[in-house]
């Protein structure tokens, strides 16, 4: 846009206004903590907006704060912010049949059941938009890595518990595509939902095939993409249907993760410490090497700080070692240091004689783990002082266990972890949980509804972290701006 004056927000305090008229049900449900009080990117500030109302007010504000301040900045928020279903009001929803692309990959058991529904009620506050604004919503989702049609990856579990959160009766196609659902989609009336079956029963779906993406942008007439938790793959569903429907807007649940996972992170309120554990240091390198950019504290525990101790020359008996990765291990301690990182790692830690839940175990130095032993959790000393790091912290990130927590007798470090975030919430600390086992861990101990975010994708979490653009977030329309 080409213009001497600075540009401006305008397009987000839009954003923000008409979020606000959206009302309570557009708060995401997984929201409990107030967003960071720091200076967010205006990309940030927009989905801050569009997610919750109760923002609007604070993020025209800052809008304003950051189209005055910086015209670099402001540039960013012409490339980065993307077009918002709150951007789209009754007039431009009224009959309008629109594609709808959640994330209901959810877990069912044997009898089809659906043993979490977080996915499900974090995809309600876009539908209910959009139903109250009159629009016929056509929803679409994948189930699992079905290879072809199979029945147990049907959609039809999703039905009843969809119904009963959106309060109307959602009705079901029995394909994807095709004359039968056409006539399905035909009869939709206003404020009404049809959800479509796994678009993965297409094998086009996942190879982003054209013809397939065109077939389905062909029953709709605008696009809203609000699966978060997919939004890292190519597909027909999340990429290729945005080249045949025109507005492709976000939806408020992608919105609000891209907020915290992007802008609480790239401009957190400090100090900002990362908490980073899970298996393996190799599958955690972008994400940390990522986050070196970003924190002033990074608290490493998991099966990965073996591979930094025998990086320091000290003995780790029979733990989880990475031999091919000690250099690198090498390169991020010296990384931190370079970056002025405070990076801490377990100063005890748990071990066990065998890797079984009901394995002996002891508590020992880091370095002390004898032969034959494996440190499977980190050990008390270590959970106290990362407990004391913590407490002078402002905004906090986890991304992987601390131990091995699908054993009680080594999910003590875990858990704790868990619970002093939940304490810093209370606190106003602003605590991310990043998708993944760290979710599973935080539910398990009944502390997620205190947390300020908690992601609904574990992979496209991880990318995002790692600083990587998700093509289901690119393909969506960019969010107008205006001089003034
Ligand atoms: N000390 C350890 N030794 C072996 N495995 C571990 C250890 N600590 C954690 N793990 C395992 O790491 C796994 C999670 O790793 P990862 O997939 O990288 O995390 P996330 O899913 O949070 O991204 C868990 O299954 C956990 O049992
Ligand atoms: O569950 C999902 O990802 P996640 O296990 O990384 O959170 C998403 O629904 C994506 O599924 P996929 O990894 O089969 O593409």
């Amino acid at each position: 846009m080409a213009s001497a004056a600075a540009p401006t927000t305008s397009s987000l305090s839009l954003a923000a206004r008409r979020a606000a008229a959206v009302g309570p049900a557009a708060a995401s449900p997984l929201r409990r903590g107030g967003l960071a009080a720091g200076c967010q990117p205006a990309r940030s500030l927009a989905f801050a907006a569009a997610a919750d109302p109760r923002l609007a007010t604070h993020v025209a504000s800052r809008c304003r704060q950051a189209a005055s301040s910086s015209s670099r900045g402001t540039r960013a928020v012409a490339t980065m912010a993307k077009k918002s279903v709150g951007d789209l009001t009754a007039a431009d929803l009224e009959g309008k049949r629109v594609f709808v692309r959640a994330d209901l990959n959810v877990p069912l058991d044997d009898n089809q059941n659906i043993t979490d529904d977080t996915r499900v009620r974090a995809a309600i506050p876009t539908i209910q938009y959009l139903i109250k604004n009159g629009a016929k919503v056509i929803l679409s989702s994948h189930l699992g890595r079905p290879k072809g049609v199979t029945p147990k990856f049907s959609l039809a579990p999703l039905v009843p518990r969809l119904s009963e959160l959106l309060g109307i009766q959602v009705t079901k196609a029995e394909d994807v595509i095709g004359p039968d659902v056409e006539k399905l989609v035909s009869e939709l009336p206003n404020g009404s939902v049809l959800l479509l079956e796994n678009v993965r029963f297409y094998k086009e779906e996942e190879k982003n095939d054209p013809e397939f993406a065109k077939k389905l942008a062909s029953l709709a007439d605008l696009y809203v993409n609000d699966a978060f938790g997919t939004a890292h793959r190519a597909h027909a569903s999340t990429e290729g249907v945005t080249k045949f429907l025109k507005p492709s807007v976000a939806g408020f649940l992608l919105q609000k993760e891209l907020d915290y996972l992007v802008g609480a992170v790239s401009s957190p309120k400090r100090p900002f410490a990362a908490i980073v554990g899970g298996s393996k240091v190799s599958s955690k390198i972008g994400v940390i090497e990522s986050l070196l950019e970003k924190c002033d504290i990074l608290l490493l525990g998991g099966g990965m700080i073996f591979t930094f101790y025998k990086a320091q020359g000290l003995s780790v008996g029979s733990s989880l070692v990475e031999e091919d990765k000690l250099e690198l291990a090498t390169s991020l301690l010296a990384k931190a240091k370079e970056k002025g990182v405070s990076l801490l790692l377990p100063s005890d830690v748990i071990i066990a004689d065998k890797f079984a839940p009901d394995a002996n175990s002891q508590v020992v130095p880091a370095s002390a783990i004898p032969d034959g032993w494996m440190g499977l959790d980190i050990g008390p000393d270590s959970v106290a002082s990362f407990s004391s790091t913590l407490e002078t912290t402002q905004t906090v990130i986890w991304n992987g266990p601390m131990g091995v927590f699908e054993f009680d007798k080594f999910a003590v470090g875990t858990e704790a972890i868990a619970k002093k975030l939940a304490d810093l919430s209370g606190k106003g600390v602003t605590t991310i949980i990043g998708g993944g086992d760290s979710v599973a861990a935080v539910e398990k101990v009944g502390v997620a509804d205190v947390m300020s975010h908690i992601s609904t994708g574990g992979g496209a979490s991880l990318e995002l972290l790692e600083g990587k653009e998700l093509p289901g977030v690119i393909a969506l329309d960019e969010a107008v701006t205006v001089a003034v």
